[in-house]
């Protein structure tokens, strides 16, 4: 079976073209800066290594037909036509409490993913976008919805729950949903499968750390809490996203700095985090720099609070389960910066952690430990595959 995968964002669709006989990536890539008039395509695939264009993609529709198109194409494709894809699966973020599996797209779905836009206003019109614009490319192929928020559907009350009048819940709706469960599902069983122990016997401590960023308690193979909630802006410092602040700070920023509900919102979704806090980047090949090479002081300091906002949830998550068995590091800044897992791993030794950091200086792709032989709490590297898992997900869905 052949999947198309699709992650889209506001402004973005990430794509991978997959062979789920071999799990062979045939063709991927990624369209940016949708709607603007440089808008960025990139694509790979196996007779053609590297495909970077800028032209003019209106928006998602036109970015989807040049994909297609791509995938199609005589010199540089990897299909002869559409009947050669199977099935298309949807990253989607928000699926509210609708959802705790993968679900094939159909009318019903369409009206939760409409009715969550308002919970993830960033992420769930995109992802509408990309399914709409599939249903009249490729009007019979099968489509799923692989939710971000499906994996933490298992939470408890306690973990879920905000401390608000009780109608905000059961008439609103408001409560911690918890994202990039995809991933966290994925490299916990991949942890598992590393330490050579079944999942359901393990308390692991997942740390997604790519520009958004999360934390996920995963006791026996199910999340118990995660540091997102409402919506992807709780929890931990990311790139551009501030994560947890006193709630009394918007309503500071409205009635004394005058700023609107929007401003505030856009302050802290896009303006804040390493990018804010720093003032130099949210990306963070560009702070590791400044902090190694020119020792940059607003760099270190807002690495600190990045690392020490990391530590403090993983002593949250220890504390929840009653223990931890591993720790698992992920996502693009998780897998990619050694200095980001020894930061946060340093004195942990009260929980069992003895960190290796000669094994810590390592770029190998797939999973590597962190931690030492005699370490009793194992700390992991995994590399995640969201991609592959919504394909797997999508074959489970429609088989
Ligand atoms: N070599 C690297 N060293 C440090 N950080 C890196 C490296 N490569 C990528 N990153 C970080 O990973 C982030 C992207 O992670 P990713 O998980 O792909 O994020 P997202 O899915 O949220 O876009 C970038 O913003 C960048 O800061
Ligand atoms: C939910 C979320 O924050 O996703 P991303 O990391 O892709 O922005
Ligand atoms: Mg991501």
């Amino acid at each position: 079976m052949k999947v198309l995968t699709l992650n889209c964002g506001s402004s973005s669709i990430k794509f991978q073209f997959i062979n789920l006989e071999n799990e062979d990536v045939m063709a991927d890539g990624v369209v940016e800066r949708i709607g603007e008039e440089d808008a960025l395509y990139t694509y790979k695939s196996e007779k053609y290594s590297v495909k970077k264009l800028e032209m003019p993609i209106s928006d998602h529709t036109v970015g989807i037909k040049e994909i297609l198109k791509n995938l199609m194409s005589d010199k540089h494709g990897v299909i002869k036509d559409q009947s050669e894809i199977d099935a298309v699966g949807h990253r989607i973020v928000h699926g509210g409490e609708d959802y705790a599996d993968s679900a094939k797209i159909n009318d019903e779905v369409m009206k939760v993913l409409d009715k969550c836009c308002e919970l993830a206003p960033l992420h769930n019109p995109a992802n509408i976008k990309g399914i709409e614009a599939i249903t009249e490319a490729l009007p019979d192929v099968p489509q799923v919805g692989v939710f971000d928020t499906a994996f933490h559907q298992t939470m408890p009350s306690r973990a879920f729950l905000y401390a608000l009048p009780y109608n905000y819940y059961t008439d609103y709706k408001i409560r911690k949903y918890g994202f990039h469960g995809t991933s966290h599902k994925y490299v916990a069983l991949k942890a598992a499968e590393f330490v050579g122990k079944k999942v359901e016997d393990l308390k692991i401590i997942t740390c997604h750390i790519g520009n958004g960023a999360s934390v996920c308690a995963i006791d026996g193979g199910k999340s118990v809490d995660t540091s997102m909630g409402f919506t992807p802006l709780e929890g931990i410092m990311m790139g551009t996203r501030s994560g947890d602040i006193d709630p009394a700070i918007p309503m500071y920023m409205m009635n004394n700095m005058k700023m609107s509900a929007d401003e505030v919102n856009n302050v802290l979704n896009k303006q804040s985090g390493m990018l804010g806090l720093s003032d130099i980047s949210n990306d963070m090949r560009e702070i590791e720099d400044k902090i190694l090479k020119e020792k940059n002081d607003m760099a270190i300091q807002a690495f600190e609070v990045y690392t020490y906002k990391i530590k403090k949830m993983i002593g949250a998550y220890a504390a929840a389960m009653n223990g931890v068995d591993v720790i698992v590091f992920t996502g693009g800044v998780g897998e990619k910066m050694p200095i980001l897992r020894e930061d946060v791993c340093v004195n942990m030794e009260y929980l069992g952690i003895k960190f290796d950091s000669k094994r810590n200086d390592s770029f190998a792709d797939g999973t590597f430990e962190v931690s030492t032989d005699e370490s009793r709490v194992k700390v992991l590297k995994v590399q995640t595959n969201e991609e592959l898992m919504i394909a797997l997900e999508t074959r489970k869905v429609l088989s």
